[in-house]
């Protein structure tokens, strides 16, 4: 019997656990702000994005809402980020990526104050996350870590296969899979395009987290039986009727061998947003040296 991991449900969980936080703060006269920053015409950002400003209102987060020409000059993001970072009622600042090709990614993540950096990104907040001491885990690998949890699926001694190795989910992933706290202890092997028979890794593996951005790349003849599936992709493909979203994993297939899977969508992507929240709360904390210990 298979289970599949239902992450709308745990998000909305960890986002009921927020609003007790938030209204803690609340009685210390603190309204936890996010500001995020869309520099894109790419119609699935400014989903994510206008997914991220309703959440952050069902919680109590204020939002600032950023919108920059695709088309304008890096200094125009940069500047804002100036202003965003030296504003002191501002907690978390959110770059939505991909930036458009005149700004680079890495450029846009250094000039973010660090404390404001609610996605993790910058170099500061990487250090501290492999140095087994985060700040701010990033949203998706921390979101697949609390769904492995929440399913009862132990990491410790796992032999976990992560295919993708992006700065975003597959590297800082493999981080936290590897320290030696709880969600941790796991062996870790980090595969990607230039893998040389991947299904041989998937296949012995305890846990595949598929994060390659390949619509269906992991299906069922790759697995091994009983497995644990964490599909992180969110493909949108077309159809003969419109567009449909897949993930990374041929979901059918790989539910016949799976123990658990999450599926696309209702998986892991609400698991990122809920992940901003808890980041931009605990921004709150640290901001006003509030102890903040998590949930
Ligand atoms: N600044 C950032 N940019 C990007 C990140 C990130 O963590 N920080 N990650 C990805 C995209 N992403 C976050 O922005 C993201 C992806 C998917 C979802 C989500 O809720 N997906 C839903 C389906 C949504 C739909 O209908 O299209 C689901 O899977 O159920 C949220 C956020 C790249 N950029």
């Amino acid at each position: 019997m298979t289970t599949v991991i239902d992450g709308n449900a745990v998000a909305s969980d960890l986002r009921d656990r927020l609003t007790g936080r938030i209204d803690d703060l609340a009685t210390e006269g603190v309204t936890p702000t996010l500001a995020t920053v869309l520099m894109s015409d790419d119609p699935a950002s400014e989903t994510y994005v206008s997914m991220k400003q309703s959440d952050c209102e069902e919680v109590g987060i204020a939002t600032r809402d950023v919108e920059i020409d695709p088309d304008a000059p890096a200094e125009r993001l940069f500047d804002t980020l100036d202003d965003l970072n030296s504003d002191p009622e501002v907690d978390g600042v959110l770059v939505q990526m991909p930036t458009p090709d005149q700004v680079a990614d890495s450029e846009v993540i250094r000039r973010l104050d660090p404390m404001k950096d609610v996605d993790g990104f910058h170099p500061e907040n990487v250090g501290l996350l492999v140095r087994g001491d985060p700040r701010y885990k990033p949203c998706t690998p921390h979101g697949v870590q609390h769904l492995l949890d929440h399913a009862g699926v132990e990491t410790e001694g796992a032999d976990v296969v992560i295919v993708g190795r992006s700065n975003i989910v597959g590297k800082p992933l493999a981080n936290m899979l590897l320290q030696k706290t709880a969600g941790g202890n796991a062996t870790v092997t980090v595969c990607h395009s230039r893998t040389d028979d991947l299904a041989a890794h998937t296949g012995r593996a305890d846990i595949v987290v598929a994060a390659a951005g390949v619509p269906e790349l992991v299906d069922g003849s790759m697995l091994a039986e009983d497995s644990v599936v964490i599909d992180v992709g969110v493909n949108r493909v077309e159809t003969e009727d419109g567009s449909t979203l897949v993930g990374d994993v041929a979901f059918d297939s790989a539910s016949e061998l799976a123990s658990a899977i999450t599926p696309v969508p209702g998986g892991v992507g609400p698991m990122t947003r809920a992940m901003l929240l808890y980041n931009t709360v605990k921004a709150a904390h640290l901001r006003r040296d509030l102890a903040f210990d998590g949930l």
